[in-house]
């Protein structure tokens, strides 16, 4: 009963899904925009901007061009190759031209036999007589099988090394680009462009093989057919050339479309991952999100349909205009065969041979088209992955720069603005804010104030618009280092981070927290100290499979955190961290009471010890007992001092944040037991950090 009762419930919902008007709409919208894409995303999801740029590179790549681009991008994946495994690619590349040689000597092979079966005399004698010929065209089969399977064995073995190589290549360059970067739309296209053709290194390396191997056949095919008589070699051409340009216009019209789409079939893909993520699961039955994206996901795949229907018809149309033309030049090279046989240029036996030559060569034909077709698509795919590298590494966060004070006692933002890419204002104007070891510096103020792009700024990741960070030493001003002129990944070795939105890792609990440190080798004394000062380590130790628990529920191993137990992991993982200077961004938003406390006081200490606290909260209670506090609004400091300082000012904004807090509790003042305990307010007889 129960089972009817759902499905009676689910089928109005895919009953929608699968309306005919819906797919009617969804046919008549498939060149423009559909109600999906409208009402998902807001509008058309097409690669305009990207798009113009990459068919301007596609006209530049015309037919010449490309025969120019074909070798050249060939060369590199080969270098490559050579470079991962010189014995392998030198293995494939002896075996292809050995078949290719194996198949000058078949057609060589052939011609003899088809002299001694025309000459002249009895057919035992002529039987006889080709024996020979007979012998060579079988120990060369064997021989080109021979090389086949050898050459099958080095590519495998080569192709996932020259993959590997370019992939690793592509994003160890991306890694590195400035975070500023990745925000400008043109260069997050053009990096994301690059993630397809990482693959496509190795079906190149496998299609150049398999081009090099049909070409040195065809070559062979050539010399011969040129050397039984000269008007044959033209002809053969003419029969190629068609073909060839059919080739190269499907795989640029293809090409061109899948660039064009790229966002639609991501926006496909996310569409379904969301279906079967668990934490869309609870959104997705109980408030019908499910339906809403299947129907998305349907609506969008019918436009995806209606361009694969269009690529199809035009390649059907470039495939008949291509093998008309290749007919009319076959007809053409048969017919000049004709004329030389009956006006005795030609003897038959030679004929014979030429007709071999011919159909050889146009089976090798049609395997050369699709593969230089291929060959071209997957170019163009690779030379977006190499535009992508050259781009990451020409935006990429610089290698040296001025070595920080050590030990640096204060971070110094001075009168600094930022604007993202792309924004219409600043995210922060002429904000100056001072951070010292051993002391809580809080930040506080309204949702989209500028807390979190501070931060992004004091750790080095964004680099100021106008203004200047300084990171000082003990000697004050002549001892300091300014943030775009510093050695960076000093920078980022000083801080540690706890994002809002922190990365939940799928991986073992012991490896959420020790990836605080990913450049250092594990150390799991100290993960263990790390998760006990965050207050989830009794939790992680009894779990079936302790530490290498996965966090993440589809694994075999696989547990389900709470958004609190997360957060504790996030705080263990920055203090695993263990850098001079702590930035935290609402690390207690998903703790309970108890929990909240320990975490502020587990800040607090962390200050007592030297480190400098950055903390970012909505929780005024806890910033009640900071050193120093900064008040943001639109991006601009509004107010800073102590908390007593800031509660004095009559109309001041902090003052009317603690007090609408306050509120909530019907207090004039947030209560008690929800802050953090006090401790010495000239602590810093701390250790060093660093
Ligand atoms: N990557 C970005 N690109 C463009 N604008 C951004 C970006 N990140 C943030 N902003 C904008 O910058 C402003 C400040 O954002 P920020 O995240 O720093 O605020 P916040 O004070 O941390 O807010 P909250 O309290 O909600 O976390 C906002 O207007 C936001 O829309």
């Amino acid at each position: 009963m129960r089972k009817s009762a759902n499905s009676g419930n689910l089928r109005p919902s895919w009953a929608g899904v699968r309306r005919p008007e819906l797919r009617k709409k969804a046919a008549q919208s498939a060149s423009g925009i559909s109600e999906a894409e409208r009402e998902l995303y807001g509008g058309r999801l097409r690669w305009d901007r990207s798009f113009v740029h990459h068919e301007g590179a596609l006209i530049r790549m015309g037919f010449g061009q490309m025969a120019a681009a074909l070798p050249r991008m060939a060369g590199t994946v080969l270098r490559t190759g050579w470079s991962v495994d010189r014995r392998a690619l030198a293995g494939v590349v002896v075996a292809q031209a050995g078949q290719g040689v194996t198949a000058a000597w078949g057609l060589v092979a052939v011609n003899g036999i088809l002299t001694q079966l025309f000459a002249e005399g009895p057919t035992a004698d002529k039987l006889r007589d080709a024996l020979p010929a007979l012998v060579v065209l079988a120990v060369v089969s064997v021989g080109a099988a021979l090389l086949a399977a050898w050459s099958t064995a080095m590519s495998g073995r080569l192709e996932p090394q020259v993959e590997r190589a370019v992939s690793a290549r592509y994003y160890e360059a991306v890694t590195r680009v400035e975070v500023e970067a990745t925000e400008r739309p043109e260069v997050q296209r053009t990096l994301e462009a690059g993630k397809f053709g990482t693959d496509s290194a190795r079906n190149m390396l496998r299609l150049s093989m398999g081009v090099g191997n049909v070409l040195i056949g065809m070559v062979a095919a050539a010399v011969v057919l040129a050397s039984l008589h000269w008007a044959l070699l033209p002809m053969l051409l003419a029969i190629a050339l068609p073909r060839g340009w059919g080739a190269v216009r499907s795989a640029r019209r293809e090409y061109v479309s899948r660039l064009h789409w790229v966002d639609h079939r991501r926006a496909i893909a996310s569409l379904l991952a969301y279906l079967t993520r668990p934490h869309a699961a609870g959104e997705i039955r109980a408030h019908g999100a499910g339906v809403k994206l299947l129907g998305g996901y349907e609506e969008m795949s019918r436009q995806m349909e209606a361009e694969q229907r269009r690529l199809a018809r035009a390649q059907a149309h470039t495939d008949l205009v291509a093998g008309a033309g290749s007919g009319l030049a076959s007809l053409g090279c048969y017919g000049v065969l004709w004329w030389l046989l009956t006006s005795g240029g030609l003897p038959l036996a030679v004929g014979g041979t030429a007709v071999v030559a011919i159909r050889n060569s146009t089976a090798r034909l049609t395997s050369l088209i699709q593969q230089v077709n291929r060959l071209y698509e997957e170019m163009l795919f690779l030379t977006d992955t190499k535009n992508a590298t050259e781009l990451a590494s020409q935006h990429a966060i610089p290698q040296s720069g001025t070595p920080l004070p050590s030990p640096v006692r204060t971070v110094h933002v001075e009168n600094v603005s930022y604007t993202y890419p792309g924004a219409s204002s600043p995210s922060l104007t002429d904000v100056s804010v001072s951070v010292r070891r051993g002391q809580v510096t809080a930040l506080v103020g309204a949702n989209g104030s500028g807390k979190t792009t501070l931060t992004k700024i004091l750790a080095g990741l964004l680099l100021p618009t106008a203004g200047e960070v300084w990171w000082e030493g003990e000697l004050g001003e002549s001892e300091r280092v300014a943030v775009r002129a510093a050695d960076r990944s000093e920078v980022f070795a000083s801080v540690g981070l706890l994002a809002q939105d922190f990365p939940h890792w799928e991986m073992t609990a012991a490896t959420n927290v020790a990836i605080g440190a990913g450049d250092r080798p594990r150390d799991m004394a100290r993960v263990e100290q790390a998760a006990q000062a965050a207050d989830i380590h009794t939790l992680i130790e009894g779990l079936p499979h302790g530490w290498d628990s996965i966090c993440f529920k589809g694994y075999e191993r696989g547990i389900q955190l709470s958004g609190g137990q997360w957060q504790k992991l996030g705080n263990a993982r920055s203090r695993y961290r263990n850098a001079p200077f702590f930035l935290v961004d609402e690390p207690t938003s998903a703790l309970d009471p108890r929990a909240e406390i320990e975490a502020f006081e587990g800040l607090w200490s962390l200050a007592d010890n030297g480190h400098a606290v950055v903390l970012v909260t909505h929780r005024l209670a806890a910033t009640a007992k900071a050193d120093h506090i900064y008040v943001l609004d639109q991006g601009r400091i509004v107010e800073e001092g102590t908390h007593d300082q800031l509660m004095s000012r009559g109309d001041g904004l902090y003052r009317e944040m603690f007090q609408a807090q306050a509120a909530q509790y019907g207090l004039s003042s947030p209560p008690a037991d929800r802050l953090p305990a006090q401790r010495a307010r000239d602590a810093p007889q701390h250790k060093e950090n660093r």
